[in-house]
């Protein structure tokens, strides 16, 4: 019997989504009162809703929840974002407060927002920071990120809040990621994750002038060095050249699959944790899909390696989950259709006297 106390970051048995309710979902597509296929994409995300609830029709969702996790970054004192270490405390409060993009986002698509501090410098109000890990971390360029501790319990309050809120009710899950610099741990972890050369996934964050460009390559170069030593490792990796919140969010991620709720994945640094987590539980992929393609290159590089077809490609690069709360309404949509559509028989509608091409 296992007498470890500690909670332990384990995604064994992780389950898949449902293949009988995907093919009931399938055939009832080509039952509808349309041309076989005429609903595009919509009708494939349908039939992932579908897959993930293990029914069909698939039930609309009663609550999508968007999870901001914030943290700062040792890095972003090098020069590395066009913001101040400081933006990233005030940010929570923004969200706190309701007026920050993603609430506008969420509130437009029906969701609500959460925030969870795991790590920003300055104090944020209790509930918002019990899970807090440490302050800021290492400037990941000559030191970890983070400990082993640290990490750890990075990941487990991603887990836990994954939990809780699906224990709470929550059918459609959204991380969000905040933190000034993130994008140079992000851009790392894609890098060594994705075997690519820190030229390819250098981007322009926040916003950043090419004197910043050239310090933000020489962070990344450095940094992917140390990251490549512990490329095995997916908490090492996370220790050596990530930071809090993007550790939380590969908990997050891949605890969500095992819960068997989808996700829908936001940007960069979102898509950082989900190499992460994907390497943590394999064929967690299986239970997100890409809302957006961000104007970020190491995001291309992540949808590619996880064969993730975004929803939208509208060139947003916010964070926040704001880019995928934005493709909310589309899931939504694809889901009711299976839901509420009338088939030919209960339409009274002729069917097509023509089957559709096969494949
Ligand atoms: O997700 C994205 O596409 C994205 C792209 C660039 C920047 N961001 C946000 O901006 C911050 C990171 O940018 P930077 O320049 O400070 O590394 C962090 O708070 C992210 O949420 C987000
Ligand atoms: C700098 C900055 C970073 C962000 N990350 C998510 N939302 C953000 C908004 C701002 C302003």
């Amino acid at each position: 019997m296992d007498t470890d106390a500690e909670p332990r970051i384990e995604f064994n048995d992780l389950p898949a989504p449902d293949e009988v309710a995907r093919a009931a979902a399938a055939d009832l597509h080509g039952a509808l009162i349309k041309p076989a296929g005429s609903l595009g994409r919509l009708e494939q995300l349908g039939v992932w809703v579908a897959s993930c609830q293990g029914q069909c029709p698939p039930r609309p969702f009663t609550r999508p929840r968007v999870v901001v996790f914030a943290a700062d970054h040792g890095v972003a004192a090098k020069g590395v974002s066009a913001y101040a270490p400081e933006v990233t405390g005030q940010l929570v409060g923004s969200i706190l407060t309701g007026v920050a993009p993603v609430n506008v986002v969420a509130s437009a698509a029906g969701a609500s927002v959460r925030v969870v501090d795991v790590g920003v410098t300055s104090d944020t109000p209790r509930p918002v920071a019990s899970f807090k890990v440490r302050k800021g971390s290492g400037s990941i360029d000559h030191e970890d990120a983070l400990t082993d501790d640290e990490t750890r319990a990075a990941v487990l309050a991603g887990m836990r809040v994954a939990d809780a809120e699906v224990d709470g009710g929550a059918d459609l899950l959204i991380a969000g990621d905040l933190g000034v610099g993130n994008s140079t741990p992000s851009a790392v972890l894609v890098a060594a994750l994705t075997g690519s050369e820190p030229v390819a996934v250098v981007g322009r964050g926040s916003g950043i002038d090419d004197t910043a460009w050239m310090r933000k390559a020489a962070a990344i170069r450095d940094a992917l060095r140390r990251a490549r030593a512990v490329l095995a490792d997916p908490i090492a990796l996370l220790r050596t050249a990530g930071g809090a919140e993007i550790a939380a969010i590969a908990g997050f991620l891949a605890q969500a699959a095992m819960r068997r709720t989808p996700v829908l994945l936001d940007g960069l640094a979102v898509g950082a944790a989900a190499l992460v987590a994907e390497e943590l539980a394999p064929g967690a992929r299986s239970w997100w899909v890409a809302a957006h393609r961000c104007g970020e290159p190491a995001h291309a590089l992540v949808l590619e390696h996880l064969d993730l077809e975004p929803i939208l490609d509208l060139d947003i690069r916010l964070g926040e989950g704001a880019g995928a709360a934005v493709a909310l309404p589309l899931l939504s949509t694809a889901t009711r259709l299976l839901a509420e559509t009338a088939t030919y028989e209960q339409a009274g509608v002729t069917p097509p006297v023509i089957a559709p091409p096969l494949g």
